[in-house]
This record gives C-alpha cells, structure tokens and sequence, in this order.
C-alpha cells in the first residue's frame, strides 16, 4: 500500500483531515509525569489511545524526543501506534535535509528504525537530498514549502528570477514537487495555516498532492479558511495540531481533554470539507 492509498484510506474510516502532533514537553505534563522525561512514552500513548479513532494522520516530532535523550520512547510509541492504529499513517516529523549519502543514513532512521510511513524535508539542498528517500517504496515526504513560521518570509518569498516566470520560492518548490521531482508519487507539501492565501496558491499549482498544514490550534491559524484554500478531492490535506491537543488540560483528565479537542477540531474541519 502507497503513503497516499493509507492517508485516503485513514480518511474514510476516521472521517477525519486532522493529524494529532506529538510534541512532548515533560515541563508542560500533568502532576504525577511533570518534568520527568521517563514518562514521554506514556504520556504520548495516552494522547494516541485518546485520539487514534479520530485521526487522519500522527506526526510526533523527533526533537522533543532525542532532546530528552528518549529515542527509544520513540521506537516505542512508533510500535504502539502501529499495534494499535495500524490504519493511522504516522509522519515522523525530521526536517532532515543533507547530501545524498546522509540521506540515505536519514531516510534508514526514519523508515526502518521508527518504520515511519512518511518523514518532513526540507528541500534546501536540492534533488539529490530527496531522492534517497524516495527510493523506499510506499514510503511519503513531505517538502517544506510555505512554512506556518513568520519567518518564512525570509527566503521561501524571495523571486527567482533566473526561473521561468520568476516564481517565489515557494511557488517553485510546489512546481518542483508536483513535476519532476515526483518520480513515484511520494511527494507532498508543507504548508502552514496561517498563511491560507498561500495554501490556495500551492493548491493551484500543485493539485493533487498531499499537503500537511500545522498552524491551526496554538499557532492561531484558520481551519475553515485552511480547508477552503487547500481541500480537493484528488489532493488530501493532512492539518495538524499538536500543544492545543496535548495540553489541552494539566489534569488528571489530559486524555480525556484531548480527546474533547480532538473531537472538536475535526468537525470544524468537517464542516469546512462540507461547506466547500
Ligand atoms: O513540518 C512541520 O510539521 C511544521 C512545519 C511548519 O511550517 N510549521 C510547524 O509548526 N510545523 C510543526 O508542526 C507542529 C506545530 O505544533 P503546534 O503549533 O503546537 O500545533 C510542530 O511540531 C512544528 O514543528
């Protein structure tokens, strides 16, 4: 099965657009993990146990793991998801970039130590950086295209003009993706929502490839403006939120409330896919 036939697959059983991020901040756990990096994984497994059924899509972020030394809390949440969501793609969320032969070492990280279904890249290096990933079948990436971040601005909208109809950087990279650099299929983009005129933009020049869009949630983006500029029916958007779900209480009831937020988020987005 393809990257993209389990996204589909995940977003008719779950009737669901949102990706649940796993970004574990031991400081910000409830009484009993607070500030105790030994418990990332059960805090981690709580939030997937309270959301799997409602997920298109988990993203934890590799930082918040290796920060605090717990890669192997990784492998282990990596195994409880798939024990438990098997039909829940899971998109490690890496960043990686480098030359090929350290692609290679990353996309062997990525793929076969935590057997993620697709990882996020940043394109800054070119082709060359993306293709080893792409030699692992059935496996996504995706591209950094528009970021949710303020400074995105810095480069990504910068013209080329040595380009045919001096596109911004972005517009290249999603021209880049949806084209020649998509050997097999793999390829999708990021694009953040807080930036919904720019989604519309990837969309028209990208049309049926996967975009994952954070920004909704802690980040303040529009979900109904993100689901209107990005939604088709032949291209999936994948919206992630991860601090307004994970945090959504410091109590006892974290799993509980996360669910209720969980729950939330997706009808917006529902409705917004309804409305569309
Ligand atoms: O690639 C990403 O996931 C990503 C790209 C982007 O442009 N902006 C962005 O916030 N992210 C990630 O998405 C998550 C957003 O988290 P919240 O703001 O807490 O929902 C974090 O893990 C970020 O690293």
């Amino acid at each position: 099965m393809t990257f993209l036939e389990m996204l589909q697959g995940a977003q008719q059983r779950n009737r669901s657009m949102l990706c649940v991020g796993l970004d574990p901040e031991p400081a910000r756990f409830p009484a009993g993990l607070k500030d105790n990096a030994a418990r990332i994984y059960e805090f981690c497994a709580r939030i997937v146990d309270a959301t799997g059924d409602l997920a298109l899509a988990f993203k934890p972020q590799i930082a918040y793991f290796a920060a605090h030394r717990a890669e192997s809390q990784l492998e282990d949440l990596m195994r409880h998801m798939r024990a438990n969501f098997p039909h829940v793609p899971v998109i490690l969320d890496a960043k990686r970039g480098d030359i090929g032969s350290t692609a290679e070492q990353y996309a062997r990280e990525a793929f076969e130590r935590y057997g993620a279904d697709a990882v996020t890249l940043s394109p800054f290096m070119g082709f060359d950086s993306v293709q080893p990933y792409l030699k692992h079948p059935g496996k996504g990436a995706f591209l950094l295209c528009r970021t949710s971040n303020p400074g995105g601005d810095d480069l990504q909208n910068q013209r080329l003009a040595s380009v045919a109809g001096q596109p911004l950087l972005y517009e290249h990279i999603a021209r880049l993706a949806q084209g020649p650099w998509n050997l097999n299929g793999q390829l999708g983009l990021v694009v953040g929502a807080t930036y919904p005129a720019e989604i519309e933009r990837v969309r028209a020049i990208a049309p049926t490839l996967p975009l994952l869009i954070p920004g909704v949630g802690a980040q303040g983006g529009d979900a109904v403006a993100t689901v209107k500029a990005g939604w088709r029916g032949d291209g999936p958007i994948v919206v992630n939120s991860s601090r307004a779900i994970l945090y959504a209480s410091n109590g006892a009831d974290f799993g509980e409330a996360a669910r209720a937020e969980a729950l939330r988020t997706r009808a917006v987005l529902e409705a917004a896919r309804a409305a569309a």
